[in-house]
């Protein structure tokens, strides 16, 4: 006994492994569906909203950079304004202190007009032919770099920024070109020609607070578009979510329709064409439904069973209704089918190809009789039982189908007929047994015999096969009618021996016969001797009695294989096979002489009768068949000439040679 603290733990992990596995299996599943539909499922409102946000980090992207760079090149024109302003007041103020005698204190003046203009730095340097006529300067102008050297050389301002996209600092180097124009003439202090650069004026301005602005206007922008664009996102998802829930309802039903469940419904969201959409499918799947349930209860009618209410609608009734249609085809082949014993084979194919199975049995009942007899075993044509008790042959009443008229079903109670085969029943085999019904009653029974294990496999085909037996019940009972009628007409009614019209029918088989074995068979020709009188004597009835009780003493006196046929009227024709004249005439004797002795007891009575019987072989006397008989005729004609009761054996004389018969 295991303890529960290590139960418990054991059985509740056993119960989460069982959970995850059946997630597993749905996702599984889930999957397997996917691919099956080609691939991995995208939804569309996750590809309507990357698409969107795609577009939006573009137009955010787009917009950033270019403001950006029309801020750089807006600051830039304006730092390049303000420092030309300033350098021209600079270039003022250091004429005037010339002119003023103030030029050695142009340090202090230049950093008050640095601080005026905000900038960071204002440095003048001194150009070559100014540093010639007034010498170096402060030191702070002798600080020439690379950009001073290149304006001094060139003439042309400099405008540039320096650190990053958006730079640190503006710097502008601007030079002061001798001008005698104007209101101050340069050539009055410097000895130098007009145009020449005196020197030059470099003004450093921070672009810190430009940065700055850039990157709130960025920013700003940014926070404008992400604002727009989720609120696109938003109002798209709120607009596509009927669009998406709509088209997810319409799959799974569609999923669901395909495994033949036509219920599921699409709930309507609104009046536009989704909403349409909806409407129209839920019309469409209720239309299929009822057309569907509609042909599977006509269908269930006509196999006689209910459909399975768990199965697929559409692939069972679709199924069915092939099924069906073999069952049609089938009629019509056992239709044109010449006997029972055909139709009776073909049950037989279709029980081993359609429905693959190996072992039945098909009974004919003979309801007169009360027997039964064994048609067919596992396909074959055969004559003892394979899985009952012989004795149901003698009594059909042994067998429950027969005595019931209903199907015997011992694949669910195997005990059910006493008739079965123990053994059988001990090795595991089951069966059905169902009755074909003929004119109201059982005209035939099948039975169908599987090991337990397919149960449950004969139990799903049972409606078809009850559809084909309900289809060959009416032909088998056409065609046992034809036989019987046909039966009848080869037979006399009187004396129950076959008629002239079996003789047509037969005679070729015996001629045949004959042949083939090389063996003669004489033909005997009987006729009762005055027997006109019995009937004007003791009536008709009389005379048929005595007809009737002579065939009896024909049968009684010939073998089984021996023919004896009623020719007509009084004339009885006897064919003996394989038996040549002189053998035949000791059993004409024979009959002659038990003819003669009988008593026949009447009405009013006792009476006595004699024979007449002539003979003629085939081929001895005849190689035609018809000719040999009409001898055997020449022949009786002869005994009642030759004064009746009597056998007379054909001779050539008795026929004039040419003389046609
Ligand atoms: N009761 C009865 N009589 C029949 C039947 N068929 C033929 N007959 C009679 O059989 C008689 C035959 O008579 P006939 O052919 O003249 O010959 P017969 O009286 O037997 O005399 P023979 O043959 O010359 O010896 C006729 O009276 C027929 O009516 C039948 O089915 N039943």
């Amino acid at each position: 006994m295991i303890p529960t603290t290590i139960l418990d733990p054991l059985v509740r992990m056993q119960r989460r492994l069982g959970a995850i596995g059946h997630r597993l299996r749905r996702v599984l599943a889930r999957r397997a569906v996917a691919r099956r539909r080609g691939g991995r499922i995208v939804r569309l409102q996750t590809k309507t909203q990357l698409a969107l946000l795609v577009v939006m980090l573009i137009m955010t992207l787009v917009i950033g950079v270019s403001s950006m760079a029309l801020l750089r090149d807006f600051s830039m024109r304006s730092a390049a304004e303000h420092t030309r302003t300033a350098a021209e007041m600079i270039r003022v103020a250091l004429t005037e202190a010339m002119l003023n005698g103030t030029i050695d204190r142009r340090a202090s003046l230049l950093q008050r007009l640095g601080e005026v203009h905000s900038l960071e730095e204002v440095r003048v340097v001194r150009g070559p032919l100014v540093i010639q006529q007034y010498g170096e300067g402060l030191p702070l102008e002798t600080r020439v770099d690379r950009i001073d050297r290149r304006v001094l050389a060139t003439g042309t301002p400099y405008f540039g920024v320096t650190g990053g996209l958006l730079g640190s600092e503006f710097r502008a180097t601007i030079p002061y070109v001798a001008e005698s124009r104007g209101d101050v003439n340069c050539m009055t202090c410097h000895v130098a020609p007009q145009g020449a650069a005196l020197g030059a004026v470099t003004l450093t301005a921070s672009m810190d607070h430009m940065k700055t602005l850039g990157i709130a206007t960025a920013l700003l922008l940014v926070l404008i578009v992400g604002f727009f664009a989720a609120l696109s996102m938003y109002f798209l998802g709120r607009l596509l979510r009927p669009l998406v829930e709509t088209t997810a309802e319409i799959q799974e039903a569609a999923s669901r329709a395909a495994e033949g469940d036509f219920s599921q419904r699409v709930k309507r969201r609104g009046n536009d064409e989704i909403g349409l959409i909806a409407t129209d499918f839920n019309h469409m799947s209720r239309s299929i439904t009822t057309k569907l349930t509609e042909i599977r209860g006509h269908v269930a009618q006509l196999v006689q069973a209910l459909p399975d209410p768990r199965g697929n609608l559409l692939n069972d009734t679709a199924e069915t209704v092939s099924g069906l249609v073999r069952v049609a085809q089938f009629k019509q082949a056992i239709e044109e089918d010449q006997s029972t014993e055909e139709v009776v084979l073909r049950i037989g194919e279709v029980l081993r190809q359609e429905f693959a199975l190996e072992h039945f049995s098909i009974y004919a009942v003979d309801r007169e009789r009360k027997t039964m007899r064994v048609a067919l075993v596992d396909g074959m044509p055969a004559e003892s039982v394979r899985w009952c008790s012989p004795d149901i042959l003698e009594s059909c009443t042994i067998c429950r189908v027969v005595r019931t008229g209903h199907p015997i079903d011992g694949l669910e109670q195997p005990g059910l007929c006493r008739a079965f085969d123990g053994q059988a029943l001990e090795e595991g085999m089951r069966y059905l047994c169902i009755p074909v019904i003929q004119s109201g009653g059982v005209g035939n029974v099948v039975q169908l015999v599987v090991p337990a294990g397919e149960v449950a496999r004969l139990r799903a085909a049972r409606p078809l096969v009850g559809a084909y037996l309900r289809e060959a019940a009416p032909v088998l009972q056409a065609k046992a009618l034809m036989a019987s009628l046909r039966e009848s007409s080869l037979n006399d009614t009187l004396t129950g021996l076959r008629n002239r019209r079996f003789l047509e029918e037969y005679s070729p088989t015996l001629v045949a016969q004959s042949r083939r074995r090389q063996r003669p068979m004489t033909l005997m020709m009987l006729d009762l001797d005055y027997f006109k009188t019995v009937n004007d004597t003791h009536g008709h009835d009389v005379g048929d009695q005595i007809l009737r009780e002579l065939a009896g003493i024909l049968r009684t006196h010939l073998r089984e294989s021996d023919l004896v046929l009623r020719y007509g009227g009084e004339e009885f024709l006897v064919i003996l096979v394989d038996t040549g004249a002189d053998a035949a005439m000791e059993v004409a004797e024979k009959i002659r002489g038990a003819v003669e002795q009988t008593v026949f007891k009447v009405s009013g009575g006792e009476l006595r009768k004699t024979l007449s019987v002539g003979l003629a072989e085939y081929p001895g006397d005849a190689q035609a068949f018809w000719q040999v008989l009409k001898y055997a005729d020449v022949a009786l004609y002869a005994a009642k000439e030759r004064g009746r009761n009597r056998v007379v054996r054909f001779e050539a004389q008795m026929w004039p040679s040419g003389g046609e018969y």
